[in-house]
């Protein structure tokens, strides 16, 4: 459970009093996510998600994410902005952190998405790259690959203690990645993290895109490579389906478009994102304190998908 920080009813009620929102009737601590604590909170009036800022997040960066969701819920994407208190003001401070109070969005996130979902999911990240053709603000990747090497000599050789050998198997798809990187593609304002579970739906309806707290200025068919590797697998990295990878591509080059440069590009997007988000979860596994109610992602499942991708050079073609 994604529960870092407790909070009490009574700076609940507190926090609650700055907004016109109801009164409290309940607030429930979210199972799902590992980076930040989530509470559903009830009111008299309406539901929403109480977000308290963790780890990865840094005050800084909240007026960019706020402004992003703000500037995509206005065009009409199912993306939910942050609820503004009666002095105008949506970040505050709660329990010593960082908060928001998020407009509550229906639908559920999938396990085991369909082609047909995977193609909706497709089409929506291409709204959303849309969307952002007139966005200014920038933002750089704080998990970008400039930081990946920093953060694999972060976890050193504790990695061998996940699997043997894994450092050096990390280090050498690092070298390979670094070396092939695109230079040249174009760029915008990406999610950045869009797996199912930050994607709600209804049936083959998106009904929310949530979670832009990886949210940058980066390669756009990033974005897409992200993507790939989180909804074409299953849980443990095995068992690519080919009908939701090739569904998600063409709901996005669909709505949005892929050159050819970029479809070129996305075998070492995808290796690069897979190394990214083994060396996120490898850092977690190594340092997420015992007390802590989080459930742990397994970082194997994303070596599983990196050796995929070197043994599938053409899965994109
Ligand atoms: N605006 C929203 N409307 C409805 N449900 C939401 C909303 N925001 C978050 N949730 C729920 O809270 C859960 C956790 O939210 P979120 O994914 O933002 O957490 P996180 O800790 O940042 O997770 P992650 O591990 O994906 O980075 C989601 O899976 C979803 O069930
Ligand atoms: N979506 C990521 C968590 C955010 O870094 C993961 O599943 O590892």
């Amino acid at each position: 459970m994604a529960v870092y920080t407790q909070v009490s009813a009574e700076a609940l009620a507190a926090f609650l009093s700055r907004y016109d929102v109801g009164d409290l009737v309940s607030a429930k601590g979210i199972a799902e996510g590992v980076e930040n604590s989530n509470y559903l909170v009830d009111t008299t009036r309406d539901r929403f998600i109480l977000t308290l800022y963790e780890k990865r997040v840094a005050a800084g960066d909240l007026p960019f994410f706020m402004a992003l969701l703000d500037h995509l819920a206005g065009k009409g994407l199912p993306v939910p902005p942050a609820v503004k208190d009666r002095d105008d003001r949506e970040i505050q401070q709660l329990e010593g952190r960082p908060a928001c109070l998020i407009r509550f969005l229906p639908g559920v996130s999938l396990s085991q998405p369909t082609p047909a979902q995977a193609l909706a999911a497709g089409c929506a990240l291409g709204g959303v790259h849309a969307a952002v053709a007139d966005f200014e603000p920038t933002r750089a990747n704080s998990m970008g690959i400039a930081q990946w090497r920093p953060l694999l000599e972060r976890c050193g050789r504790d990695m061998d203690a996940i699997r043997t050998g894994l450092f050096d198997r990390v280090a050498a798809a690092l070298d390979a990645v670094e070396r092939d990187w695109p230079r040249d593609l174009p760029v915008g304002a990406i999610h950045a993290d869009l797996f199912p579970d930050n994607v709600l739906m209804l049936g083959d309806e998106v009904t929310g895109l949530i979670d832009f707290y990886f949210a940058c200025t980066d390669i756009r068919a990033y974005d897409v490579a992200v993507m790939h590797t989180s909804w074409t697998f299953n849980a443990r990295g095995l068992n690519p389906s080919a009908g939701v990878g090739a569904a998600l591509l063409d709901g996005y080059d669909r709505s949005f478009g892929l050159s050819a440069a970029e479809r070129a590009a996305l075998p070492v997007l995808a290796r690069g994102a897979c190394i990214r988000f083994l060396l996120s979860r490898a850092w977690d596994w190594l340092n997420t304190p015992a007390d802590a109610l989080v459930m742990r992602k397994d970082p194997l499942a994303y070596l599983a998908r990196l050796d995929w991708y070197v043994a599938n050079e053409r899965a994109f073609a």
